[in-house]
């Protein structure tokens, strides 16, 4: 068995486990896309400074998470570095059979609320990334932040 001080002091690294980098050309600008999964929310502010937009992607088919996805969201809204930043809050798997419907799911976030008392703007949209229905918009909006 090892002590802590044989180890010495862990290296300055940030966890890189479970993100995604995509890169997208729009309107003939570079933009690079981060995913970061839902349970790495506790790393989530690491990437924040780096950050000119947020996609806040919410699984509405999953009604078990809807208090924890909201918990996550107000404090992805709150944040000191995102306070200006341009904000996309998409609900995602529209096409699924769900016990609840987006209306009600909606009104559990109180996103009208949450619209309303945001410091940035905040644009909502439903969308379906299996059948690609409301993808045009999402792109839409990007392409609408891209700073000219
Ligand atoms: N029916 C349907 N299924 C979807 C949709 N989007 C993703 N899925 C499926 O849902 C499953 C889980 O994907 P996600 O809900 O994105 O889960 P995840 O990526 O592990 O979640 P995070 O860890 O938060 O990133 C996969 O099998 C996807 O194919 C959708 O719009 N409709
Ligand atoms: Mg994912």
């Amino acid at each position: 068995m090892h002590g802590l001080g044989e180890l010495g002091t862990p290296p300055s690294t940030l966890p890189t486990v479970g993100t995604n980098l995509t890169d997208l050309t729009l309107k003939k600008k570079k933009v690079t896309l981060r995913e970061l999964g839902g349970c790495m929310g506790p790393i989530w502010p690491s990437y924040f400074k780096d950050c000119s937009s947020v996609i806040f992607m919410v699984d509405s088919a999953n009604i078990a998470q809807i208090s924890s996805s909201c918990v996550q969201l107000l404090s992805v809204l709150s944040a000191e570095p995102l306070r200006s930043i341009p904000t996309l809050i998409i609900f995602n798997k529209s096409d699924m059979p769900c016990t609840m419907s987006l209306t009600e799911v909606k009104s559990l976030f109180r996103l009208d609320d949450i619209v309303v008392s945001a410091t940035q703007p905040v644009t909502t949209l439903e969308l379906s990334a299996r059948s690609g229905q409301g993808l045009q918009e999402v792109l839409s909006w990007l392409e609408s932040i891209i700073v000219k």
